[in-house]
């Protein structure tokens, strides 16, 4: 994958205006490909992963899961064996707004993870949330099936594929 998100802003930014809109949230990256970029799904969900787990158990065929989880760092959302699923399942990535756990065995997947922050205490199993609903954070809203592209520098989420 070769893209840079700085790149791709000054070659779209005229022409997609809105379009394509860059996130203010200063994330951390934890899988081994801070590279990474796919159409967009998401879940709303606080303190509770049992959603995030079944959605990244079925095919991803290259998407970004997009996780709002309220910016919470209580709780992890995501640990090694529901990435390493991610990875199975064919996910591009994830990006959490909100905490992870396992950070040294996320940086031997092959997955874009990006977070907020790491804690080792586990989250709820109760399947609360939304799947593939609009989120907003960093002054970004992520709409499934918008296409998101991640880089060292950032995220930007745009409309339309902007790069293979
Ligand atoms: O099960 C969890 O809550 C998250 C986790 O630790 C993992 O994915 O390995």
């Amino acid at each position: 994958m070769s893209f840079a998100t700085a790149d791709l802003y000054d070659a779209h930014y005229d022409t997609h205006g809105d379009a394509l809109r860059s996130c203010l949230t200063q994330f951390r990256s934890y899988g081994s490909r801070p590279r990474f970029s796919g159409q967009i799904s998401t879940i709303r969900c606080l303190e509770d992963n049992a959603l995030i787990r079944q959605v990244l158990g079925t095919p991803g065929e290259g998407r970004v899961l997009v996780v709002d989880g309220g910016g919470s760092l209580r709780t992890a959302l995501l640990g090694d064996l529901i990435a390493a699923s991610a990875v199975k399942h064919g996910w591009a990535g994830v990006v959490v707004n909100g905490a992870v756990r396992d950070t040294v065995a996320l940086t031997g997947l092959d997955l874009g993870v990006k977070a907020l922050g790491s804690n080792p205490r586990k989250s709820a199993k109760t399947g609360l949330g939304e799947v593939d609903v609009p989120v907003t954070f960093g002054e970004v809203t992520f709409a499934p099936g918008e296409w998101l592209y991640s880089d060292e520098d950032g995220i930007l989420v745009a409309s339309t594929r902007l790069a293979p």
